[in-house]
């Protein structure tokens, strides 16, 4: 019998990380490190099914951030079945191929494989795009981490005198080197290769690297944000802090990318 891509599943490393992973959108739904408390948010309210994306823990963007260009908001992949290519204790690989649904909607053959490695205090999230077209194509893409928070008085660190832009208005700003995690805010800050951490007093550090995914964007809705499936109060239970990919890359045929995120509490 098919399993249905929206039942989850929790793999556990052998010294106790944890991984909740989902089939649609490629999902990781959460990631609780060794004898730790859960890092990733989820909506309580949370919708899965073809056409919907999932609220909370690490969608995936691809092959357009937002609505930076002609297709739906983020891409194709985060609301349709992907298909689970290995899973074991701790680790997890999962693939969403092209198919006629994704041709209509954007006309090129593509392999899209996602794989999450907990372990320790680690998360490690490893994407592929690459190019099973006859011609060439670009994207924008990004790991849309929902984070908890919680402590009110959260701060996201390591973007300090680096431009922001907004992503409603497109004025930019001058960052501070500590952030609310809480204040509204919808930004991209481009060039932002370095960690990035939040420091929560009631749940711990984390530090947030990648690799292949130069840009940052940092999302709260804040209050009154009309979105179904984050009840009232629920933003303030979480921060989106995305390692994306905004600027379009060109692949060339049978040619590949791989962005890589690690997550780590820094305790050893
Ligand atoms: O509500 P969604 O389609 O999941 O998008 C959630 C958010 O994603 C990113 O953070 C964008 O920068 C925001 O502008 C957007 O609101």
């Amino acid at each position: 019998m098919a399993i249905d891509p929206c039942t989850s599943q929790t793999l556990t490393s052998p010294d106790g990380a944890e991984l909740v992973v989902c089939a649609h959108g490629g999902h990781v739904l959460g990631w609780t490190p060794a004898g730790g408390e859960p890092r990733l948010w989820l909506s309580p309210t949370a919708e899965c099914g073809p056409g919907l994306a999932i609220r909370g823990g690490v969608p995936v963007i691809f092959p357009q951030f937002a609505g930076r260009g002609p297709l739906p908001k983020h891409g194709v992949a985060r609301n349709r079945a992907w298909s689970v290519v290995e899973s074991g204790a701790g680790t997890w690989t999962a693939k969403l191929t092209d198919d006629e649904n994704t041709r209509d909607i954007w006309p090129y053959a593509f392999e899209l494989e996602l794989t999450a490695r907990a372990a320790g205090q680690t998360l490690d999230l490893a994407l592929t795009a690459r190019n099973t077209d006859d011609r060439p194509w670009s994207f924008t893409a990004a790991l849309h981490s929902y984070f908890t928070v919680g402590d009110p008085a959260t701060t996201v660190g390591g973007l300090g005198g680096l431009t922001a832009s907004d992503n409603a208005d497109g004025s930019q700003q001058q960052l501070d080197e500590s952030l609310l995690a809480l204040g509204t805010r919808d930004i991209a800050v481009e060039g932002a290769g370095g960690p990035v951490t939040l420091d929560d007093s009631r749940l711990g550090r984390l530090v947030v690297t990648a690799n292949g995914f130069p840009d940052r964007v940092v999302w709260n809705p804040g209050a009154g944000h009309g979105l179904g499936d984050v009840p009232p109060g629920g933003e303030s239970g979480f921060v989106c802090i995305e390692p994306a990919l905004l600027e379009p890359v060109e692949l060339a045929p049978g040619s590949a990318w791989t962005g890589t995120v690690r997550l780590d509490t820094g305790k050893r």
